[in-house]
């Protein structure tokens, strides 16, 4: 299982807590899926109206690993105090580093996320950068203390998949020693695996779960689909070729030409 920070997460399935039509269908796709890691807005949740409420508790108790994130924020210092706030409230270093610079593709701002996590590198934490696939953006993550890199497969909440293959191919050949986690835009459990058989070492996703009909068995598609991928990376699929090639013995025909 991959190793985040030099801690080992029990499985390659990452899941958002938010837009759950109820805490006991989110409680069930956590079950259900054995999710490993349990990510959570701190602002949002802090800011909203389960903050103070059983809400901290059920994730407590979801048997995952919380990995509190900055969404929502769109400047340095925003994600900077929401980190700290994170750290009090978990007691955790992890944090899910988001600065978003694109109101309408959700993008994540280049320049405020190497700052920010410079800073947050400085001060102690274990950053989670959600990044794109960009290669010189993942170097300067890197080079300030980034030991996880979380490239997008497709903008939040769209659901396209693995938009830019190229790219995110190209991302895990450059860095083939960095934990890397797609992160967002996955719609269905098969982009899932395509991720996982890539080389990829985890997904995180939310809303193709929480939006689904029923949460708690898609939870489990993904679960499932990404050990699927990676078993296939593992077993080193064979290349694609364009002359076909027949696949069974033609010794013993019962009619020769
Ligand atoms: C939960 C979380 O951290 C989101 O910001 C994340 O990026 C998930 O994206 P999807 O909802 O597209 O899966």
């Amino acid at each position: 299982m991959p190793v985040f920070y030099d801690v080992e997460v029990t499985s390659r399935l990452m899941l958002g807590t938010a837009q759950y039509p109820s805490p006991k269908v989110l409680a069930e796709a956590f079950w259900r899926s054995g999710a490993g890691v349990a990510t959570v807005s701190v602002r949002r949740e802090a800011g909203g109206e389960r903050a103070g409420t059983a809400f901290w508790d059920l994730v407590r108790d979801l048997g995952a690993r919380v990995l509190p994130n900055t969404a929502g924020c769109h400047s340095v210092r925003e994600a900077v105090t929401t980190a700290h706030m994170a750290r009090e409230l978990f007691d955790t270093p992890w944090i899910k580093l988001e600065v978003i610079g694109h109101a309408d593709t959700l993008q994540p701002d280049p320049f405020g996320l190497v700052e920010a996590a410079r800073i947050l590198c400085e001060d102690g934490f274990q950053v989670f950068p959600y990044t794109t696939e960009d290669v010189v953006l993942a170097d300067r993550l890197l080079s300030v203390g980034c030991r996880v890199l979380m490239p997008w497969g497709a903008p939040i909440g769209t659901g396209l998949g693995l938009v830019n293959r190229y790219g995110l191919r190209t991302l895990r050949a450059q860095f083939p020693d960095v934990p890397l986690v797609i992160d967002a835009g996955l719609g269905r459990p098969s982009q899932a695996a395509e991720a996982t058989e890539m080389g990829f070492d985890a997904v995180l996703l939310n809303t193709a779960v929480a939006k689904a009909g029923d949460p708690a068995a898609m939870a489990e598609g993904f679960a499932k689909a990404v050990e699927a991928g990676r078993l296939a990376y593992e077993a080193d699929p064979m290349e694609p070729r364009d002359m076909a090639a027949p696949s069974t013995p033609v010794v013993g025909r019962a009619f020769l030409a």
